[in-house]
């Protein structure tokens, strides 16, 4: 057995692990990074990247159906599936290779390949022959899709994100099981791309909202572009022949069957930390098996154990592995002496279409913490009338804004609707700066633009307050549609 020391192992060459093994190596040389797959990152691979080139193809075979309505006919479109995801491929090739190409930067002694597990708190199993002896240790594990287990016997009809982004071709059909973010970004995009999609989910949940009004409208803007079913009695999932078969209740009660050629799980993901010998380690796990985290350190219960990204089960999105693992990794160096690191507002953002976006506390939280008491008030704007919204042809959403009573400080958002990801940006940006209602509707708007629906929700709510003057109605002083 090879014995290598170590001041910091990180295990894990995903985003969270990269950043990690960055910052550690700030504060001491002795550092290396254990992977046990390929380099290039799930972003990269399988995750961000390639779902959103195929996104960005569905939007223009999409143009198609809008610009009639503008008296401009496109022609139906042909749709080329080997083009299409030949060209998702190929640019998620060029992006993998830009991380690849970081990834030649680190010293090859730095890089181990090989799967890691836990002997001890201070020891790593990698393979079966090379034991590392690290004083402090980095989890960066990932995620992973998940699944109810009877689908396995689908064989290769089912189908994960990682399958989909290989695929030479488009199939004529699919079922999309789970109408969460994965379920929504890539059901919408390839019913969009002329596959024909169905779509299932549990318990009414549509994609990562909270707030039931805001849900409810995103649920019926979906379902009317595709069969969306988000609370499914499904009886049966079998396969037949090269297909799957679906016996389901539809939203009419009448029982329907259907053949697809794939079930596409988006069923959720878990942290991979259930096969790292968490069980040799004395370490407090929460409910699904995780190692629980000081949010601000990202150190375990354990001291000289560090967690970032995906695996640490706090908020999976890629620029909170950065961060996370930026935080794990500095203080994996600089160990005892750790720091609090910068937690950012959360934001979050899905690329659909209408987008779906949440900042800063979400109703769920604030509902929580503040609706006993009676503390919080809710301000809102649709954007079917919204100006700039209407003129381009984009005025499906809903924005509500939470504030403070009393303090009228800015609390957090969720809506679906146009520029969702920008829109997102602006309002997170405002709650970092913790600034209250009144301060953000000082800030310019200008006109037309779809930031005037912000501006009405805002004063909505300021009014709700109490804050603010009572709400006009189609008030012209800002000018029309604002
Ligand atoms: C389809 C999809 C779309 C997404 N879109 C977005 C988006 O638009 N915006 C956004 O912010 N986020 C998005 N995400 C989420 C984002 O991709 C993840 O939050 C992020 O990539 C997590 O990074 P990570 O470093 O934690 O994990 P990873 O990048 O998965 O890295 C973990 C690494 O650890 C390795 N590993 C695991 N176990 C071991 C072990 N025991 N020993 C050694 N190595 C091990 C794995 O091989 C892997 O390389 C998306 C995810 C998916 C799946
Ligand atoms: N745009 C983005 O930022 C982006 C895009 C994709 C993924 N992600 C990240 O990846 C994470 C995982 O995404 P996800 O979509 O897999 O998970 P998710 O938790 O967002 O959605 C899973 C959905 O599946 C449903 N579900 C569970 N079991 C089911 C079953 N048996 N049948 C039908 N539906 C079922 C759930 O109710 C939920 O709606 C997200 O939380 C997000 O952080 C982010």
């Amino acid at each position: 057995m090879k014995i290598k020391q170590l001041d910091v192992a990180v295990i894990g060459g995903g985003t969270a692990g990269l950043a990690a093994y960055r910052a550690a190596k700030e504060a001491t040389d002795s550092v290396a990074i254990i992977e046990g797959g390929p380099f290039g990152t799930t972003c990269a691979r399988v995750g961000c990247m390639p779902s959103k080139l195929l996104i960005a193809a569905a939007e223009n075979a999409h143009q198609y159906d809008k610009s009639a309505a503008f008296g401009v006919h496109l022609g139906k479109p042909e749709i080329n599936g080997k083009e299409v995801m030949k060209r998702v491929r190929d640019e998620r090739d060029r992006f993998v290779g830009f991380v690849l190409e970081s990834v030649d930067g680190i010293p090859e002694s730095d890089k181990i390949q090989g799967y890691a597990k836990f002997i001890d708190s201070n020891t790593l199993q990698v393979g079966d022959d090379l034991q590392i002896q690290a004083k402090r240790i980095v989890i960066a594990t990932g995620s992973r899709p998940s699944w109810p287990a009877p689908w396995n016997d689908l064989g290769d009809r089912l189908v994960v994100n990682d399958d989909v982004f290989n695929w030479d071709d488009l199939p004529e059909s699919v079922a999309v099981f789970g109408p969460g973010v994965i379920g929504l970004e890539l059901g919408q995009a390839l019913h969009r791309l002329g596959v024909k999609v169905l779509m299932f989910g549990v318990g009414g949940q549509v994609g990562p909202l909270t707030d039931p009004d805001v849900m409810a409208y995103a649920y019926k803007t979906f379902a009317d572009e595709f069969y969306l079913d988000a609370d499914a009695k499904v009886s049966t999932v079998r396969r037949e022949g090269d297909k799957v078969y679906i016996q389901y209740t539809d939203k009419q009660g009448v029982e329907q069957e259907a053949l697809v050629d794939y079930l596409v799980a988006a069923t959720g993901r878990r942290p991979n930390v259930d096969k790292i010998g968490l069980d040799q380690l004395d370490i407090q796990l929460d409910e699904k098996g995780v190692p629980l985290a000081d949010k601000y350190t990202m150190q375990t219960s354990i001291a000289n154990i560090f967690i970032a990204g995906d695996s640490s089960n706090q908020i999976p999105l890629l620029h909170e592995a950065a961060d996370q693992g930026k935080i794990a990794g500095h203080n994996a160096g600089v160990f005892p002496d750790i720091r609090a690191g910068l937690r950012r507002t959360p934001i979050a953002a899905v690329f659909s279409d209408p987008q779906i976006a949440m900042i800063g506390e979400s109703y769920r939280e604030i509902e929580k913490r503040l609706g006993s008491c009676g503390c919080f008030t809710t301000g809102e704007v649709s954007f079917e009338n919204q100006g700039r919204s209407r003129v381009m042809l984009i005025n499906k959403g809903l924005l509500k804004v939470y504030g403070e009573n009393g303090t009228g400080r800015f609390l957090g958002a969720e809506m679906t609707g146009p520029n969702a990801e920008h829109l997102a940006h602006l309002l997170a940006w405002a709650h970092q700066s913790k600034m209250t209602v009144a301060q953000m509707l000082d800030m310019p708007f200008y006109h037309p633009v779809i930031e005037e629906g912000v501006r009405t929700a805002l004063r909505d709510l300021n009014s709700k307050l109490h804050l603010g003057p009572e709400m006009t109605q189609m008030c012209m002083e800002c000018g029309p549609g604002c």
